[in-house]
């Protein structure tokens, strides 16, 4: 029987290890407990020793880690993923930092890991390869003769023809990724950017619907957006608070507001925090009433971008703090950790608000991890970015851009006011979604797409060529 193997930089923590706070481990780790299966990524370490693979057993997932070398990591994982493919897919040209080596060092870990997975890998096994650090890993597999069914999930968005084209290695990046026999998107928005970008680079033939002929290659292109476990969700939410927080929860009256995000400056941080300033400032009933708690545990650290972000929104919970604080009230919490999921469903419970805003981001889990963690019979209200893919799904939400800071301190006032009559009825709305669109229709609906879709190579076809992945002209 087939095996299902699934590829990403960031695995779910083995055990003793530190968790990492990331939508792509959470949603994978969900999806595999239920299908069972080989987990291929990085451990987290960087070693200049060539190290064996760490294998580990948790239920019926098979994890093989791989350690990373320092100018790997760099290149690989902090420079072309985190500095040029990151940024730029978020709309951030202003962020990209764009050095050839690299672009180079990047394809380098790809052809490399597609080799260390090679012996791993049976016959007939299905190949998921996750996210934007491996866009050219069908690619690499191709050039080793494997023959799998390979399809790919893209978590982040997938920019316009204005931001692609200014990637210098563009076209290689387009002409591997057809490599894959099914591409996956979160919204309809990402599929069209890329079919666009793929035809101005090369001839496109439509062959049916979704489904493409470019550079010799079949591939399908199609919107998976992911979803949570709503029950799983439910059980931790209904879970009791920790007697610490439970106490503080008991001291706090007034109504809560929560978000929780890595520290990414596509999050739109700095803007929410001025957001929250500009309710204090016009509707100062709420003075006093309130408390905004934001969760932002640290991420990519030794990127620069990241650590101006930090420093900006130290400065900013400290300035806001400064002038609204009373000896008796603190309006913003600004907590720099992470905390356990386990802890944070039960946490979103009992926030009467839950504030997403970020300036783009490819789905957002902690949208629907607030929604499926309420009380039906008292539920919080979401207010949500429109520019998040959960937003095409959760339009039952108060749906704010986040560029407008008089526009979310009023969807905020709104929120805080909000009946109960009309909560339940927009929290309705947001779980009929939730649960028809879950992480386990997620997995299948793609799966059981990578299986039917026209293969690559089909019995016959000869493998690509031996030689170098394509180089930018
Ligand atoms: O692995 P890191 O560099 O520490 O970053 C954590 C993850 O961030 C991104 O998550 C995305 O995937 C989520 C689930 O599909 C989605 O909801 C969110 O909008 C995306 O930003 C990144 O794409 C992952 O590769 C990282 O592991
Ligand atoms: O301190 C934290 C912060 C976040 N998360 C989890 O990390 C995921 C973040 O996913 P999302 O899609 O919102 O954004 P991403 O970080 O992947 O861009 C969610 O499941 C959160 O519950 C967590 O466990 N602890």
């Amino acid at each position: 029987m087939s095996r299902l193997v699934v590829v990403s930089n960031r695995i779910a923590a083995m055990e003793g290890k530190k968790e990492s706070a990331g939508g792509l481990a959470v949603g994978i780790m969900d999806s595999l407990k239920d299908a069972g299966g080989l987990w291929f990524g990085w451990n987290g370490n960087i070693s200049e020793e060539e190290l064996p693979l760490e294998h580990h057993q948790q239920d019926n997932i098979s994890f093989a880690a791989f350690s990373l070398k320092q100018s790997e990591y760099d290149q690989y994982y902090l420079n072309f993923s985190n500095t040029v493919i990151w940024p730029a897919f978020h709309y951030r040209l202003d962020l990209v930092q764009y050095q050839r080596e690299d672009y180079d060092g990047y394809c380098h870990v790809n052809e490399k890991l597609a080799r260390r997975l090679k012996p791993l890998v049976k016959k007939d096994d299905i190949l998921w390869i996750h996210d934007y650090h491996l866009l050219p890993f069908a690619a690499a597999c191709r050039k080793l003769g494997m023959t799998n069914r390979i399809g790919f999930f893209l978590h982040i968005p997938f920019p316009t023809s204005e931001i692609f084209n200014a990637l210098p290695p563009r076209k290689e990046l387009l002409e591997m990724l057809c490599e894959y026999d099914l591409i996956g998107f979160q919204a309809e928005t990402d599929r069209l950017a890329f079919i666009e970008n793929l035809s101005l680079v090369t001839d496109v033939e439509e062959l049916g619907e979704d489904q493409f002929s470019a550079y010799g290659k079949f591939v399908t292109v199609r919107v998976y957006p992911i979803g949570v476990e709503p029950d799983s969700i439910r059980e931790l939410a209904e879970g009791r608070l920790p007697p610490k927080l439970a106490h503080l929860r008991d001291k706090l009256n007034g109504q809560l507001i929560i978000s929780v995000d890595r520290l990414d400056y596509s999050k739109g941080l700095p803007e929410r925090f001025q957001a929250y300033e500009t309710l204090l400032e016009n509707y100062p009933q709420h003075r006093g009433n309130i408390r905004y708690f934001q969760i932002a545990p640290t991420s990519r650290g030794d990127v620069q971008a990241y650590q101006d972000i930090r420093h900006e929104l130290e400065m900013e919970a400290g300035r806001i703090n400064g002038h609204f604080s009373t000896l008796e009230w603190t309006p913003l919490f600004y907590l720099n950790q992470h905390y356990e999921r386990s802890l944070l469903m039960k946490i979103f419970r009992h926030c009467d608000v839950g504030l997403v805003t970020p300036l783009r981001d490819g789905m957002n889990l902690v949208a629907k991890e607030y929604v499926a963690s309420q009380n039906p019979a008292d539920p919080g209200v979401l207010i949500l970015s429109r520019f998040a893919g959960a937003a095409n799904e959760l339009t039952s939400a108060l749906l704010v851009n986040p560029y407008d800071r008089d526009g979310v301190a009023s969807a905020l006032d709104k929120a805080l006011r909000m009946p109960q009559a009309e909560r339940i009825e927009r929290y309705k709305a947001m779980m009929d979604v939730i649960t028809k669109n879950d992480i386990v229709h997620w997995r299948k609906s793609f799966l059981n797409d990578l299986k039917a879709v026209p293969h690559q190579l089909e019995p016959g076809q000869q493998p690509l060529k031996e030689g170098s992945l394509p180089k930018p002209a």
